[in-house]
């Protein structure tokens, strides 16, 4: 694999600041050493998974590594000259507000900036007719946010014209901008991003990759994740109870995940009491042999009781396809909880079985808690680390940890693709070893495993 190619996200031009943090670092942290000297994060074998799940993507294969994220002895903002913007975006997620935090204690503890502003209610904020306030953003304003779940500035989907928040930004006189949010927020990032170059400005858009989801390609793990994972547990747990405490008794638990059933195997994992788990990447049948509602009914006969948790993005192919959309044009998921519910009540009546049913859907009690300790940890390391990127110049990029490391990634690979849980790699192996389940590749396609196939 070639290794001279762009392994280096946009930079706005030459940095020629002495950074206040110079006299800090290691004589061997000038931009170019540090860039050449430390280790490529090389990632042949992600290449190939990402190849594999959604074609080729455009000049993937030329990257052969990162850029390590870190404070940069000579950097391209004059930190007495320049204004900061944050923005928050999308669904909420555990650390927001840990970012947020770090970002502006970052910017005016260690480089000294002095003007940083919040734009309210997500990309709203740079739209003058929405008539949401720019709030002041300083160490003060900021102490303790991270005690509280959500985001201070607020959120919000919907598209806006990035023209109008360009001009926003002008106005306003910001040199950069820090954007917090998931794939969407990103590809929003990357459109005024274009738009800034297009007027050659030096405007630098930084991005902190938010979802609870975990669903951004090139990080290992997301922000919040393991947050809102824990919460999870707790539910779990409780519907356990409900369960093994009923005759009959069936609990079904509901979490968050649109498309990557993260949140569901790492919780159901964690608190190691599901007898099933559904995610959006593993298709399943309901009904007939070696469908789901046999399995369980097999299974309440064995055990006395049995916990399934389902992520909302799981069995969508068992409905009618209905394009119905949100406001920043995700496709609005069918209630597979509600789906289940339903199903199950029916087909044990049609069983003549007994049921104790219970259903908890903690969707919104997840992603609104604060961050754990871990996560307030990493939000912070990935927002200095944002921010330095942005103090060096470095644009239309997001930072995050890859392979245990730190490191600068262009927006466009950030959105290149989804992150998935493997039907065939170790979490959803632990997963089916864990609860116990039988399964086979099923007969629709070879290539897709059935939880429940057991032929
Ligand atoms: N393709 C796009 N181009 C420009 N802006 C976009 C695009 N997709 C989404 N946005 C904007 O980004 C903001 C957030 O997008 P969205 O609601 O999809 O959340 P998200 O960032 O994906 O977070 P989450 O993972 O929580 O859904 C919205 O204002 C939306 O209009
Ligand atoms: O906040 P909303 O619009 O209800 O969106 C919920 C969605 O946001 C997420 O929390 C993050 O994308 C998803 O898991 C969930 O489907």
């Amino acid at each position: 694999m070639s290794t001279s190619l762009d392994f280096t996200v946009e930079t706005l031009g030459s940095c020629t600041v002495d950074s206040p943090l110079a006299p800090r670092l290691d004589a061997r942290r000038t931009t170019q050493h540090y860039v050449q000297e430390t280790d490529r994060v090389l990632f042949d074998d992600t290449l190939s998974k990402v190849s594999r799940r959604s074609g080729d993507v455009d000049g993937l294969a030329d990257l052969p590594s990162f850029e390590p994220t870190g404070p940069r002895k000579k950097i391209f903002f004059d930190p007495s000259k320049t204004r900061v913007g944050i923005v928050t975006c999308g669904g909420l997620c555990p650390g927001i507000n840990n970012v947020i935090r770090a970002v502006v204690s970052e910017l005016t503890n260690h480089y000294g900036v002095r003007r940083i502003v919040g734009f309210k209610n997500g990309y709203q904020g740079f739209i003058p007719s929405y008539g949401h306030d720019i709030v002041d953003l300083t160490p003060k304003v900021v102490e303790n946010i991270d005690n509280e779940g959500g985001t201070i500035l607020g959120t919000s989907r919907g598209q806006q014209d990035p023209v109008a928040m360009v001009d926003c930004l002008e106005r306003l006189g910001i040199s950069i901008l820090f954007v917090i949010g998931g794939d969407g927020t990103l590809r929003g990032a990357q459109r005024i991003a274009a738009e800034i170059k297009e007027r050659d400005q030096r405007i630098a858009v930084v991005g902190i990759p938010k979802t609870i989801d975990n669903d951004i390609p090139f990080i290992d793990q997301s922000f919040g994740f393991q947050s809102a994972f824990s919460e999870a547990t707790r539910s779990i747990r409780s519907a356990k109870v409900e369960a093994r405490t009923a005759p009959n008794g069936v609990s079904l638990v509901k979490l968050m995940g649109r498309h990557s059933g993260f949140i569901a195997c790492y919780a159901a994992l964690a608190q190691n009491d599901a007898d099933y788990v559904l995610i959006p990447e593993v298709p399943f049948t309901l009904e007939g042999p070696g469908g789901f509602l046999e399995a369980l009914r097999a299974k309440v006969r064995d055990q006395g009781h049995a916990l399934v948790v389902a992520a909302e993005g799981a069995g969508q192919e068992l409905f009618e396809d209905v394009d119905d959309r949100d406001a920043s044009g995700n496709k609005k998921l069918q209630d597979v909880g509600l789906l289940l519910r339903q199903a199950i009540v029916d087909d044990f009546a049609a069983h003549q079985m007994d049921l104790n049913f219970r259903y908890i859907d903690p969707s919104y009690v997840i992603r609104s808690v604060p961050a754990n300790p871990y996560d307030a940890v990493y939000c912070t390391r990935l927002a200095h680390a944002a921010v330095h990127a942005a103090m060096a110049g470095r644009t239309n990029m997001v930072v995050g940890r890859w392979r245990r490391r730190f490191v600068h990634i262009p927006i466009h690979l950030a959105v290149s693709a989804r992150n998935q849980v493997d039907p065939h790699g170790d979490l959803w192996w632990s997963v089916l070893e864990a609860t116990g389940q039988p399964w086979s590749f099923g007969e629709r396609d070879a290539d897709q495993v059935t939880a429940f196939g057991g032929q």
